[in-house]
């Protein structure tokens, strides 16, 4: 039998290659390896100030960055953000960056700017988002800023949705929210990764990430300190060893 949690197990849809990438003097990753394939959900998990979001800046090209990202067997040379979200890998960063002044609507809208004015393809993917989250749907005209935490997390997700990813990866989408719109939320990664969409996610909660991920990378100071089978934890104690190693 082959174990699925193992890096490798399968094909590789995004595959990261000894990437590094520095702010100034402060080297924040340091040769980084993972990869996430057809149906994986892979946790990124890590203390404060591990470089948990510098990995998800570094594969976008939103910092400067050494080492490689390879895309469906092919490297992403030259990474720019936009080239990089053109192939299909889609970021939904800490903090949600919606247009809180925009509607809930034209928020989704702009999440499919790939696809010009095909209305039918524009109907096809916001059907797709209104199952994922129904709740969407009710408050199609409402200012996306006065919603709720878990509403606007729902909406980001939605948005990253509506550009028909390839590759989704989230930076700690339960910050700040409670444990039940977080539940919601992580339930539907996990719908989604199941349907075959890779997912990489990025979560201070480590508990919550295990009981979805296949596998889970920890990071200390820059540096993947172990590759996890979630399986393999017997108690949430033992992951403390990592933190405070
Ligand atoms: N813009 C920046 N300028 C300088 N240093 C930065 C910058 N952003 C992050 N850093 C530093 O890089 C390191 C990694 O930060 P990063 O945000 O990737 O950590 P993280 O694991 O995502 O932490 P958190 O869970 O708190 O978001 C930290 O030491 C941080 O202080």
């Amino acid at each position: 039998m082959t174990d699925q949690s193992a890096p490798g197990a399968v094909e590789p849809v995004l595959d990261v290659r000894g990437l590094s990438a520095r702010y100034g003097h402060v080297e924040a990753l340091k040769g980084a390896d993972l990869c996430a394939g057809k149906g994986e959900l892979i946790a990124v998990l890590g203390p404060n100030g591990a470089g948990k979001s510098t990995l998800l800046r570094a594969i976008m090209g939103l910092i400067p960055n050494q080492g490689e990202v390879r895309f469906e067997g092919a490297s992403l040379v030259r990474r720019d953000p936009v080239g990089v979200a053109r192939k299909g890998v889609v970021l939904v960063p800490e903090g949600r960056g919606i247009f809180g002044s925009m509607t809930v609507y034209e928020n989704l809208e702009l999440g499919a700017y790939k696809i010009g004015r095909n209305k039918h393809e524009l109907q096809r993917r916001l059907t797709h988002v209104f199952e994922l989250f129904p709740r969407l749907k009710e408050r199609l005209s409402q200012l996306s800023g006065s919603m709720s935490g878990g509403e606007q997390q729902m909406l980001a997700v939605g948005r990253a949705m509506m550009a028909d990813p390839k590759v989704l990866l989230l930076d700690e989408p339960s910050l700040g929210l409670a444990p039940r719109v977080t539940g919601e939320i992580l339930e539907t990664l996990g719908t989604l990764s199941a349907s075959g969409l890779p997912v990489v996610l990025v979560e201070q909660k480590a508990p919550l990430a295990l009981k979805l991920a296949c596998r889970a990378y920890l990071f200390s100071l820059g540096r993947i300190v172990a590759t996890i089978d979630p399986r393999e934890v017997k108690s949430h104690d033992e992951l403390a060893q990592y933190y405070f190693a």
